[in-house]
């Protein structure tokens, strides 16, 4: 057995010391420790391996870190780790102290932007581009985009800003036909016509040969042009916005890419690389289904990926099931996703009411206001969201929405901590930047069944509501079929205690009941944010000497603020603990280790409170104390 090409690669300069006809042999090394590590780990696991053979061109031809590689959304940037010092790292990867399942600056050097959320990275590399250029440098700025987060807005107005510069940025897009799901929209049968042209497919039939053929560099851009011009369509969008368009091209034929990438590397301006790869490549039952390798938990790579049903109900599952109820009940309702049909429960939805399903790619901005349209012709539109990713459309909720009072429904997913994907995609500030909104009525549901009842009772107004509800599983509290519109504005004492009052909400009121016990404190499950129970509040200061605030929301501005400004309104002075997030970014990990680890487990919960109280009741005036 050959030694081991890949454990010889701790930087890319190692890489570019190897004879390019070694790199196929690394490509394979490298996608079968990617199979290994991942099936151990969990992560992102199909783009990775469609990301392979790029990644080491790249890394061969570009002078990385000098030159600057941005990954859009960053979840393909595993075999981009590898390759820059942490193979051995990968075992920690998206744990507690580990490493992070997406690029990030203060891990690496070669990780030169941070990224997450997608359709990012042409705007972070043309500054890059701009910077080096008036520098005076001749570095090159690469952003390599998926298809899917080329549907995003962001990453258009980028190219019609790169476009007309003339920053050395070049701009990869790689092309596997998915998103999660298949990509959707008029560029993705676009691109599939680009890739149906005469020019791709005279180079898939000839191999590599065609590019080779090209002339030396300086030639490459006018004979290219001369030479392939009835190959490819015609003037593609990407040179109408200004770039020099190559490609398609092979995104798994190493030497395609790096002549290619040498030859463009070479090349003044706004270059544009339109790679074709094969989400899954190498691994067959993630090549067969590229959608559920996407994201994987920890699996056996000789058996893939058991579908096995989680011992309790997930919110998630909880919404798709009342989407497909309250669709049989109102021919009005109309769903809405931004790509993320399997993460927001709705492939059930999809199959049973395909034409009241809208699935408008990595857009957020565009499903809101899409969903204002709707509803202003009369249809009940449910938009399912991911908290992160609903600050994206923050002007679209409050201009487009809010304001014209349209009754636009938002199941928001992901609410808190999501724990392995981190800060890039914690629902940690919903509650801060909702609840200031006016026309919004703002649901924290505490369990399986309030989030069915709550799911019914905002869809049943006539007026912008959200209902948020945090990652996986419930409390396994039954659902009752019977969808029963709650009392809006009204939350519920669940356990009568002394001196104590905690006012849970949402996800915190379970902790809260365990810590109530041993506090023998009152809980209240508050219910809504907005509009707040304003007679619960009064009602709990007028017989407890301390009210404590839960909510797995930052501190600042969240739920618990709303208590406070209450009993302000209220006229009312009464000693306040709020416990929430911290002001500052939770890292990646274990949910449960995370929430313990910010102090919103029972344990944490009971401790703040008696030291609070221990401070009170010795005389230490402590009139607010936050959890740090
Ligand atoms: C703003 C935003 N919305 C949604 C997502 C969720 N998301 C992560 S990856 C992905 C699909 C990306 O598709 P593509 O860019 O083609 O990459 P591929 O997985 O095909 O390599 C989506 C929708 C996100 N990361 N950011
Ligand atoms: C990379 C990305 O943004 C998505 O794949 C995200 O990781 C999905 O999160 P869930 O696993 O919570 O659905
Ligand atoms: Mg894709």
């Amino acid at each position: 057995m050959p030694d081991s090409l890949l454990r010889r690669i701790d930087h890319p300069g190692e890489l570019r010391q190897l004879d390019r006809r070694e790199l196929p042999r690394l490509a394979a090394e490298l996608r079968e420790f990617l199979v290994e590590s991942v099936s151990r780990t969990g992560g992102h696991l199909a783009s990775n391996l469609g990301a392979v053979e790029l990644t080491i061109a790249l890394h061969y031809v570009f002078n990385t870190p000098d030159d600057r590689l941005v990954w859009d959304v960053g979840h393909q940037s595993y075999a981009h780790k590898i390759l820059t010092g942490r193979r051995e790292a990968m075992a920690t990867l998206r744990q507690h102290g580990g490493i992070a399942g997406f690029p990030k600056r203060e891990e690496s050097p070669y990780d030169t932007f941070g990224t997450g959320h997608s359709s990012t990275s042409i705007s972070a590399a043309l500054g890059m581009a701009v910077a080096a250029k008036r520098a005076g440098l001749a570095r090159r700025a690469v952003a390599i985009i998926g298809d899917g987060a080329l549907t995003g807005g962001m990453a258009f107005e980028a190219l019609n800003n790169a476009g007309a510069s003339d920053a050395n940025i070049l701009v990869i897009l790689n092309d596997n036909e998915m998103s999660i799901s298949p990509n959707v929209g008029a560029l993705t049968n676009y691109l599939a016509r680009l890739l149906s042209s005469r020019f791709y497919t005279e180079v898939r039939r000839r191999g590599g040969e065609v590019l080779k053929a090209m002339p030396p560099i300086r030639e490459f851009a006018r004979r290219a042009e001369e030479h392939f011009k009835g190959m490819v369509m015609p003037g593609t969008l990407f040179e109408e916005f200004g770039f020099n368009y190559v490609g398609p091209i092979d995104g798994h034929d190493l030497d395609v890419l790096i002549d290619t990438l040498s030859n463009i590397r070479r090349l003044e301006g706004p270059q544009f690389l339109h790679v074709v790869t094969k989400k899954g490549q190498g691994y067959k039952l993630a090549e067969d289904d590229p959608c559920l390798y996407h994201g994987v938990a920890r699996f056996n790579p000789r058996q893939g990926v058991a579908a096995k049903g989680a011992a309790l109900r997930t919110y998630t599952q909880v919404f798709g099931d009342w989407l497909c109820d309250m669709a049989e009940q109102d021919p009005r309702l109309v769903a809405i996703t931004p790509a993320m049909r399997e993460g927001s429960g709705m492939v059930a939805f999809s199959e049973r009411f395909p034409d009241r399903f809208f699935d408008v790619g990595i857009a957020e901005q565009h499903a809101l206001t899409f969903a204002a349209g709707l509803a202003c012709e009369g249809l009940k539109p449910v938009v399912a969201i991911y908290s992160t990713f609903l600050q994206r459309a923050y002007d679209q909720l409050i201009h487009d929405i809010a304001l014209q009072n349209l009754p636009v429904m938002l199941a928001i997913d992901r609410a808190g901590l999501v724990g392995a994907d981190g800060p890039t995609h914690a629902g940690a500030f919903d509650l801060s930047f909702l609840r200031c909104i006016p026309n919004l009525t703002l649901f924290t549901p505490a369990d399986e069944d309030e989030c069915r009842q709550m799911l019914y009772t905002a869809y049943l107004l006539n007026s912008p509501a959200a209902v948020r509800y945090p990652r996986g599983a419930g409390q396994g509290v039954p659902e009752r079929r019977q969808m029963q519109a709650l009392p809006v504005g009204k939350g519920e004492v669940r356990r009568h205690g002394s001196r104590i009052a905690l006012l849970a909400f949402g996800s915190m009121l379970a902790p809260a009941l365990t810590a109530g016990e041993a506090l023998d404190a009152t809980v209240a499950n508050m219910r809504f944010v907005k509009p707040l129970d304003d007679d619960l509040v009064r009602e709990l200061a007028q017989c407890h000497d301390l009210l404590v605030t839960l909510e797995e929301n930052v501190i600042q501005g969240g739920a618990g603020s709303a208590v406070l400004e209450s009993l302000q309104k209220q006229g009312i002075v009464k000693r306040v603990l709020q416990l929430g997030l911290p002001d500052r970014f939770v890292e990646h990990g274990d949910p449960a280790q995370l929430l313990a680890e910010c102090g919103l487990d029972v344990a944490g919960v009971v401790a703040a409170v008696q030291k609070h109280t221990r401070a009170i009741y010795s005389g230490i005036e402590l009139a607010y104390t936050v959890n740090s």
